[in-house]
């Protein structure tokens, strides 16, 4: 980092007196810094931690945030307020730019709980809504740290001082030695009270209810709290789905999904219908005669076609030109495939990226359908509340540019325990032992990320 440059060119900056924040960014493009390190660097601000990794490399975003200086947060959520909320924050704050090659790529992180209306004490640490605008943004995709800071406590040299101080410190750091968690119990909560909803499920659904996702949870507990830098460590290697790592306040909740609710870059919406499902298999012939099934099997296909269809007739409304493709594709992640269609939309003028969230999620892949009467069906009858297991997570620009994952694959860690999720698409063809056995193989991605190789022996009915 030329730290003679920004020394020069700090002394030229004229401080906006009718903004509230000023935001400034730094190239670390010389500098070989990973996310893993910067988290690690900053442990003492643990609770006001972020990381955000697209899925696939090149990753469309890789972003770590620290430090959350401004929160929108709502018990409720409102598309058109939250759109105002957004645009005058941005608009309070005073971009300087040092004549980077590199464009800032300042956004905030956040996303809302499954479902309003829950509320458990568990979940307390996290708001229904709430977008973070955290002061440090280290975008490992741009090579650029960017800070944020209010006008009023402002130290411009001290924050050179500062970056300098980081951008050497953090390259050199090693997160070293571990602690791998050691479990001492895990137990699956309400398998045979699940079982009885999915077959009670499978009865109640008609003509008029289609489909309900229902889910269930898994309890680890460890001896001591767990070390978070295993965590991102283990986070790190898998590249091929979304990396999600979210502090607040005490809690920590973490997926490693491969489901995007969408992407908006410019004008074009992207988003993917993936429901439908099939274990993966060690034995290389049966694993290529399960993605066969799974592409031809009638059920799978009925419930991903929910899944497109809702998607694509909810995009009529923010878009006149939709494209998909007929046929679902195979997409692979962590111990399991699914059925994926890939949809792409032009976005017609000016739509408020809340509404498109507040319209899409959730949505039958996590939801069901008619969505109102499968979201009431869920909170009603699940067994604990979602929190944001399977809620929409990720980054909004200024310029709108966005991307929300569907937190998948997850857990609540807080404490010395880890609360796991995972659910499965009921339709009037379902049968309760293979659904069940579907769920084991989705709490497989963070059973791994803990170490534990071992189903619970426990069930706590
Ligand atoms: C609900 C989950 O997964 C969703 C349900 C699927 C299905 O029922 O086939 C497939 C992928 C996801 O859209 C989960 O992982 O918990």
């Amino acid at each position: 980092m030329d730290i003679k440059f920004y020394r020069e060119a700090i002394q030229k900056i004229k401080i906006n007196g009718d903004k509230k924040y000023i935001s400034m960014h730094f190239s670390f493009g010389d500098s070989n810094l990973e996310p893993t390190q910067v988290l690690h660097y900053f442990d003492a601000q643990k609770g006001q931690r972020y990381w955000y990794r697209s899925k696939n490399a090149p990753h469309t975003y890789n972003k770590v945030g620290i430090q959350y200086i401004k929160s929108i947060s709502r018990s409720k959520f409102d598309d058109e307020q939250l759109q105002e909320n957004k645009d005058k924050l941005f608009n309070s704050i005073q971009h300087v730019d040092f004549g980077n090659e590199n464009k800032s790529s300042l956004s905030l992180f956040g996303g809302m709980k499954f479902a309003a209306e829950e509320t458990t004490d568990e979940w307390n640490d996290f708001n229904v809504v709430s977008f973070h605008l955290a002061k440090y943004q280290f975008d490992f995709v741009n090579k650029v740290l960017i800070i944020t800071d209010k006008i009023k406590n402002v130290d411009l040299d001290k924050i050179l001082d500062e970056v300098h101080e980081m951008s050497t410190t953090i390259a050199k750091t090693k997160i070293g030695a571990v602690t791998v968690p050691e479990i001492t119990r895990s137990k699956d909560l309400f398998v045979k009270g699940w079982k009885e909803l999915v077959r009670e499920t499978i009865d109640r659904l008609d003509d008029d209810f289609v489909k309900v996702v229902l889910s269930r949870q898994r309890l680890i507990m460890f001896k001591q709290e767990i070390d978070t830098n295993y965590i991102f460590e283990q986070l790190d290697h898998d590249t091929q789905n979304y990396t999600i790592y979210f502090e607040n306040h005490g809690a920590i909740f973490v997926s490693k999904t491969p489901e995007r609710l969408y992407e908006i870059k410019g004008k074009t919406l992207f988003t993917s219908a993936i429901a439908g499902s099939i274990a993966k298999d060690t034995d290389a012939s049966q694993d290529k005669k399960n993605q066969d099934i799974l592409l031809h099997d009638e059920k799978n296909k009925y419930e991903h076609q929910l899944v497109a269809d809702e998607i694509v007739h909810h995009l009529n409304e923010f878009s006149d030109e939709v494209q998909y493709s007929e046929m679902p594709k195979i997409l692979a992640s962590n111990f399991i495939y699914h059925l994926e269609t890939d949809i792409e939309a032009k976005l017609k003028k000016d739509v408020n990226i809340f509404s498109i969230l507040e319209r899409f999620h959730p949505t039958p892949a996590t939801g069901g359908l008619p969505k109102d009467v499968a979201m009431e069906y869920i909170v009603k009858k699940e067994f604990g509340a979602r929190g944001l297991y399977a809620a929409p997570l990720g980054l909004i620009h200024e310029d709108n540019d966005a991307e929300f994952a569907v937190a998948l694959r997850s857990m609540f860690i807080r404490d010395r325990s880890a609360t796991l999720y995972a659910g499965v698409g009921i339709v009037k063809e379902s049968e309760v032992e293979s659904e069940l056995e579907e769920t084991h193989v989705k709490f497989k991605p963070m059973m791994d990320l803990l170490g534990v190789n071992d189903e619970p022996q426990d069930t706590v009915d």
